[in-house]
């Protein structure tokens, strides 16, 4: 498109804008949604003898127990990073994963911890009431929101098997943690600083950890989270490497944290499905250019118009608006509850009540719009959230991925809308390369920002390749390394079809032969997946 304005004006006021109908674009995700495919996910795959993908639960070797729970669970098929990895972590390989949010990271390293202590010891072990509690899995993720998830779905997967599954957190208060594990723990999961804690008051001993896992692995080695981990792995009487399995996943995986990450690990294998750090096709972004002193306005207007028919405002579609701060989640829930939409914000400086009432409130469709800092930003799996708006957007990209990750999960597809203002310019590079890279329609200002910008990167972008780089090359392809098996690997690779709808929920376990489905049904839609290189 050519200027229309002169050229003095910035980017932003040379190009006729239109407001776009939310609403349009909504319904037309709700007609695409029982069709939508990840068309040819990509797999990387490095590392040596890495042991061959399968294309179904059955071909995984999981024990019957955990095989019933997954038909439990209506889950049909493996998702490419579970076709993957889990051949990988049941082969006892360590493992650095990266795949696009929601795409069922979380059972990909929760089968075979389960799997393996089931298949290593039945579920006779005798627990009595213990001081110390010896986990033989542990999983830390970066907040309790995040931990009390893997719980909810851990405890899911190990329904009727008798293995106890245990979280703890910080922000609540600690005896009735202790008074949980006491009764025993097979699998721990936990933030870092409650575990810290909880190890120095001779309460937890890590010595018997046969599992480890990082979720969000990026963000657990990132400078906030590092030292913590560090000394957890490193001087709490973990297992070295190599006696312990370790697997790290993540839907971004930064060259320099896979590098720091490396030393955690012991011969592992590199998994990369899909295009990593991307946001999945299944989301459409938009960016509209609103000044700062405007966007409150155009925030009521964007959810009118999402709902232009609607009188009833606790119909809406889930509504999920990331702001920068804490105040800025308060003032903006005050702001949108006088303008007439049931919100609710949620952020770090909650208690751990409000906060899980906050989600809940959410979650149940009660309050549709939930207003929240980064602390909902990764890993948090809400079914249904329709539209993912960041009234202020975040400083680097990796945020903005895991962020707008929140919707178009679990096969479903999203809608992502970005509030752009000047003090964003310079993430301007990253967001056009993102949305390329994803096919989305860039609006010609936003290139222009993005072409002026002085190509500093807001992020460490991604890192969607082994940073092992070639010396794990084989050929030319982009998978490095061998599969164990002699089997041409191309077969695998055309052999995947995840044609097969399914309907995924986040539930806890309950008496019943089946979890409730989800209020929707999402469809799985995959298309082959191929190794690069092999088609
Ligand atoms: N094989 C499967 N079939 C159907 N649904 C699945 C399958 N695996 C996982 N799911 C569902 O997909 C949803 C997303 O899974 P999960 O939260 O593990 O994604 P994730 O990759 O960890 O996302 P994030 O990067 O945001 O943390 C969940 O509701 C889960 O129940």
């Amino acid at each position: 498109m050519s200027n229309t304005r002169p050229s003095y004006l910035p980017p932003h006021l040379r190009y006729p804008t239109s407001i776009h109908n939310v609403s349009d674009k909504l319904d037309k995700l709700a007609i695409v949604e029982d069709t939508l495919a990840y068309d040819d996910v990509p797999v990387e795959v490095s590392g040596d003898s890495i042991p061959k993908p399968v294309s179904s639960f059955s071909e995984m070797g999981l024990c019957k127990d955990l095989n019933d729970n997954i038909k439990r669970c209506k889950y049909v098929k493996p998702t490419p990073i579970q076709s993957y990895a889990i051949p990988v972590a049941m082969a006892g390989r360590d493992v650095m994963a990266c795949a696009q949010t929601g795409s069922g990271k979380t059972a990909a390293f929760c089968f075979p911890i389960i799997s393996g202590i089931l298949k290593k010891r039945g579920c006779e072990r005798e627990f009595g009431r213990q001081r110390v509690a010896f986990p033989l899995a542990l999983i830390l993720s970066p907040t309790r929101e995040l931990s009390c998830q893997i719980h909810e779905e851990a405890k899911k997967f190990s329904y009727l098997t008798g293995l106890k599954v245990v979280v703890v957190y910080g922000g609540a208060p600690i005896i009735p943690q202790f008074r949980n594990l006491e009764k025993g723990v097979d699998i721990l999961v936990a933030t870092p600083g409650r575990l810290v804690d909880m190890i120095e008051k001779s309460r937890v001993s890590l010595q018997a950890v046969k599992y480890f896992v990082l979720d969000e692995a990026d963000r657990m080695l990132d400078m906030g989270f590092e030292p913590q981990v560090r000394k957890i792995v490193q001087k709490m009487k973990m297992p070295p490497p190599g006696r312990r399995q370790t697997m790290l996943f993540s839907a971004t995986f930064p060259t320099e944290i896979q590098r720091l990450a490396s030393e955690f690990l012991s011969n592992y294998i590199f998994l990369a499905a899909g295009k990593v750090g991307s946001s999945a096709d299944l989301i459409v972004q938009r960016v509209e250019f609103v000044p700062d002193m405007d966007k409150k306005d155009h925030l009521i207007d964007l959810l009118h118009s999402q709902y232009p028919n609607q009188t009833d405002a606790k119909q809406l579609a889930l509504t999920l608006i990331f702001v920068e701060t804490k105040k800025g989640a308060d003032a903006l829930e005050r702001w949108l509850v006088r303008s007439g939409f049931p919100s609710i914000a949620i952020h770090g400086d909650k208690v751990q009540f409000e906060r899980e009432r906050a989600l809940k409130s959410f979650k149940s469709g009660q309050t549709p719009v939930l207003v929240a800092t980064d602390v909902a930003a990764r890993g948090l799996d809400v079914p249904n959230v329709a539209h993912v708006i960041n009234f202020d957007l975040p400083r680097n990209i990796d945020d903005y991925v895991h962020r707008i990750g929140r919707t178009g999960r679990a096969g479903k597809s999203g809608l992502a809308t970005a509030f752009f203002s000047d003090k964003n310019v310079p993430l301007s590079k990253d967001l056009v390369e993102l949305m390329q890279g994803a096919n989305q329609e860039i609006p010609d200002w936003l290139s222009e920002y993005a072409e002026s910008s002085d190509g500093a990167r807001t992020s460490r972008m991604f890192g969607g390749s082994d940073y092992r780089g070639s010396s794990f090359h084989s050929g030319g392809n982009n998978y490095s390394g061998q599969f164990v098996d002699t089997e041409d690997a191309t077969h695998y690779a055309s052999a995947f079809t995840y044609g097969a709808p399914f309907t995924a929920d986040c539930y806890g376990p309950s008496q019943m032969d089946s979890f409730p489905a989800a209020p929707h049904s999402y469809s799985f839609d995959y298309g082959p997946v191929t190794a690069s290189g092999w088609d």
